[in-house]
């Protein structure tokens, strides 16, 4: 088990497969203009399968592969059957816009997904496509009831916005009361150079529980894993599924912070919040190095992992508490 700086152990990857998405959502999506990574650039498979490899054998177990769109990339699935093939235990989950899951949840259940997170700002039709930009409202819908036929076990992530979908947390209550999802409200993040971020959005989770609760009898569940998320769950009387928050600006979990975020063209990131990165396709390509040189780069970088929420306070970058726009980290 590998300790950071502040005593910590990481034990969670979150790689992202593409910076690409078919939605673009305003509070993630902030490039103005269409700006990609270099296909060159962006790591093969079996590149993504070595970082996996080495990572696990710093006792990682758990990955979670997101985007930009994960299931945007082609042969996504051949991807999670390489997984599955090559690093058997890894407990390999995905986030997803879900928009693009038509047909395929067999084939998930089939490669051992087990898990899914799936991002839903709104109930309404028409809300969703001024917030994505996108008419796939519908989609997504179909895409949590065939995860939740075919048994995979569906959390719903919604970034809650003042002004935006705050009055909705009572229709997502009876969402949850009445299927077996965690939906769990997200606070949303200065993330990206030019974010859209203004404290006129902020809905701190204290808010969305108390909203909760003036329609449901809640209660919170202690968290017993390494690997459980930084969302705070709430059961609900009577309800078959469960309410979370994920507070990251007004009660953030930086403490207890267990990840590392590889993004598609291969470079390491210590914490969501700091834009300081550690190359490591170079590596990868360079017909010298192996994985022992990998493996020193994530150490090294993991011994340096600072707490987000001190970057957060700092803010040096005005609205923006990094760069790089959330659909190129991962989340
Ligand atoms: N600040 C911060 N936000 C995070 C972190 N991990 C996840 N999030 C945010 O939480 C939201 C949901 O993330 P997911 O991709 O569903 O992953 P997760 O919450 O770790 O998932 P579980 O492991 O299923 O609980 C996204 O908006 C992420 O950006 C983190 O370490 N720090
Ligand atoms: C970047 S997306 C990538 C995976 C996939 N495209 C999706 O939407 O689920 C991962 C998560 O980040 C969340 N997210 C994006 N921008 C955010 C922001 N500024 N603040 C909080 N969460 C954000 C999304 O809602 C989503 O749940
Ligand atoms: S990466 Fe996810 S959150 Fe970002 S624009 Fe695409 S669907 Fe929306
Ligand atoms: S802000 Fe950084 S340190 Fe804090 S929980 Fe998120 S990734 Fe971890």
């Amino acid at each position: 088990m590998i300790h950071d700086g502040h005593g910590r152990t990481v034990s969670y990857i979150r790689l992202s497969v593409t910076d690409r998405c078919n939605l673009k959502c305003f509070y993630c999506r902030t490039d103005g203009e269409e700006c990609f990574i270099d296909h060159s650039n962006i790591l093969s498979y079996e590149e993504m399968l070595r970082l996996v490899q080495a990572a696990q054998t710093m006792d990682v177990t758990k990955l979670r592969l997101t985007g930009g769109e994960p299931f945007v990339r082609r042969d996504f699935l051949a991807f999670l059957g390489m997984l599955r093939e090559e690093c058997p235990g890894l407990d390999v989950r995905i986030t997803t816009n879900g928009t693009l899951l038509g047909g395929k949840v067999p084939a998930l259940k089939h490669l051992g997904i087990q898990r899914i997170n799936i991002s839903l700002d709104t109930l309404k039709p028409e809300r969703f496509a001024h917030v994505t930009g996108r008419d796939f409202h519908d989609r997504v819908l179909q895409a949590i009831d065939d995860c939740l036929h075919y048994g995979l076990t569906v959390k719903i992530n919604a970034v809650a916005m003042k002004g935006i979908n705050d009055d909705e947390i009572a229709a997502f209550t009876e969402f949850a009361k009445t299927r077996p999802v965690d939906v769990r409200f997200i606070e949303f993040m200065p993330i990206g150079g030019c974010s859209h971020w203004k404290k006129e959005y902020a809905l701190p989770a204290r808010d969305i529980i108390a909203a909760v609760s003036a329609v449901a009898d809640i209660t919170p569940v202690p968290k017993h894993a390494i690997n459980d998320g930084p969302a705070r769950i709430y059961e609900i009387k009577d309800g078959l599924g469960r309410i979370g928050v994920i507070s990251a600006m007004s009660d953030h979990f930086c403490d207890t912070c267990n990840r590392l975020r590889i993004t598609s063209d291969g470079r390491l990131r210590t914490c969501l919040f700091s834009d300081k990165e550690y190359r490591l396709r170079p590596i990868l390509r360079s017909p010298r190095l192996g994985n022992e040189a990998l493996l020193r780069v994530m150490r090294l970088a993991t011994q340096h992992k600072p707490l987000g929420y001190k970057l957060l306070e700092k803010r040096l970058l005005g609205n923006s508490v990094c760069s790089k726009v959330m659909s190129s980290i991962g989340g």
